[in-house]
């Protein structure tokens, strides 16, 4: 295959009005909660991606009849909760840890075995974490001994056992698989959560006419439980545009002086806007215009404006609700007046990439003052030292759209290495991030 690089020419002003394809995380699950559905569900604003693309062909694979996408549109023909037929090849799962740990909460309630494989970045990702709770609901799961893809999921069409889990870690994949499995188990399964993590499953059952009950306890955490055996009717899911997109655009249009950019019908769910609270503490100039909310989502423009930005120490509670902004927040803070300091952030040891890591390896590398530490970064922001730089992405598309981004502000060329996978979430990035004042070369080279 040919590698994808990325040429950033410096500089740039972000001007224009635009929108960002549909939420990942809510075009996932729109499939699954789709597929598991009686009844038809139809769906606009889909996020044609390779990682939704992936979840989508897995569902084809198990024998549900899916059309489109065609310009967003997807109608899925739900086959129920016990319909799914077993698939006659390994589901590929590319590169997306989502569909791997809801799709394995999904397949533990079936009656047929299952193999899910993904690429390299995935199949170094953690899976015990899916593992340990599907166990202790009796199912049946293999996987390398480090706990990594490939994951054969043995289905003996056993009712699982409901779990009260606690979660050791934020996250809303492993509360989602915890859910999903609960469909098929007898009795009340929840998820406490340490934090609170996006909630997309939860709003999407709900909206399904599945009864999920979340409580806020004390500390924040939330516990979502839900009762197995019941039915989801299919309906209509319109997507809104992906905030974890629309952050790249943020993030541009927050550092380059004279910017100012709007980004429309960009999803305002409240566990997914840290991004916005982050660039707020540090001084951007973000306002948020017509409000309003779409099949159970809050949607708005963002229209941020250039001002000048200065460090800060990111607060904890903000960790889980921007967990896949920090690679272009890390270069927000690169341009910022001050010490920006990120703790509590250890998930993103465990993304596509190291994000810690390969963030402070790109920056040190085009002279930015970054010092990873166990759980997050510390950078000196506002004064890089010129330095000709090739980074790569390290099979993570979130690294090669924040490195990109660092061009507006660096002092020497950018070039990234292996950057087709910005597919995986955001095909139109490159045509877009032009569109809006960058100037950024597509190299392909055999
Ligand atoms: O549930 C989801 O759709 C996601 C949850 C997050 O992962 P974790 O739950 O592993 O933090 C996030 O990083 C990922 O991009 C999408
Ligand atoms: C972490 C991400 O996705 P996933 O876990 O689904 O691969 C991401 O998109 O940043």
């Amino acid at each position: 295959m040919a590698n994808v690089k990325f040429k950033v020419q410096l500089g740039g002003t972000i001007k224009g009005r635009i929108r960002v394809p549909g939420d990942k995380s809510i075009s996932h699950r729109s499939i699954m909660l789709g597929a598991l559905a009686e009844g038809k569900t139809t769906v606009t604003g889909f996020l044609e991606g390779d990682d939704a693309l992936a979840t989508l062909q897995a569902f084809r694979e198990m024998g549900v009849d899916i059309d489109g996408p065609n310009n967003g549109n997807v109608t899925i023909n739900g086959v129920g909760l016990r319909g799914l037929k077993k698939p006659n090849k390994p589901l590929d799962m590319g590169n997306s840890g989502t569909s791997t740990r809801l799709l394995a909460g999904i397949l533990a309630g079936q009656d047929f075995d299952c193999e899910l494989v993904g690429d390299a970045s995935l199949s170094k990702r953690p899976m015990k974490r899916v593992t340990v709770p599907l166990r202790l609901m009796g199912a049946e799961l293999e996987t390398t001994e480090d706990g990594t893809l490939p994951m054969i999921i043995r289905g003996k069409g056993q009712t699982l056992k409901a779990i009260d889990y606690t979660l050791p870690m934020a996250s809303a994949q492993v509360k989602s698989c915890v859910l999903l499995a609960g469909l098929f188990a007898e009795g009340t399964t929840c998820a406490l959560e340490p934090a609170p993590t996006r909630d997309h499953t939860e709003r999407m059952l709900n909206g399904f006419g599945y009864e999920v009950h979340s409580e806020k306890l004390d500390n924040q955490r939330m516990k979502a439980c839900l009762k197995g055996g019941g039915s989801l009717k299919g309906r209509h899911i319109d997507v809104p545009s992906d905030i974890s997109s629309a952050a790249f655009f943020m993030a541009a249009a927050a550092v380059s002086k004279d910017s100012d950019l709007v980004i429309e019908h960009v999803g305002m769910n409240p566990t997914r806007v840290g991004i916005i609270d982050i660039l707020k503490l540090m001084g951007a100039n973000i306002e948020l215009e017509n409000f309003h909310e779409v099949g159970g989502e809050p949607v708005a423009d963002v229209h941020v404006r250039y001002a000048p930005l200065k460090g800060i120490h990111i607060p904890e509670e903000l960790v889980a609700l921007a967990i896949d902004e920090f690679p272009v927040l890390f270069v927000v803070a690169s341009t910022a007046e001050g010490q920006t300091v990120l703790t509590g952030a250890e998930e993103l040891r465990v993304k596509e990439s190291d994000r810690i890591q390969v963030m402070a390896d790109a920056l040190i590398a085009i002279g930015v003052d970054a010092q990873p530490t166990a759980d997050g970064m510390i950078i000196n922001g506002g004064k890089q030292s010129p330095q000709n730089a090739e980074i790569q992405s390290h099979h993570d598309h979130r690294i090669s759209m924040a490195m990109t981004i660092a061009g507006l502000n660096a002092v020497s060329e950018i070039i990234i290495d292996d950057c087709a996978n910005v597919n995986t979430s955001f095909p139109i990035f490159i045509d877009l991030i032009n569109e809006v004042g960058m100037k950024v070369e597509v190299v392909e080279e055999k």
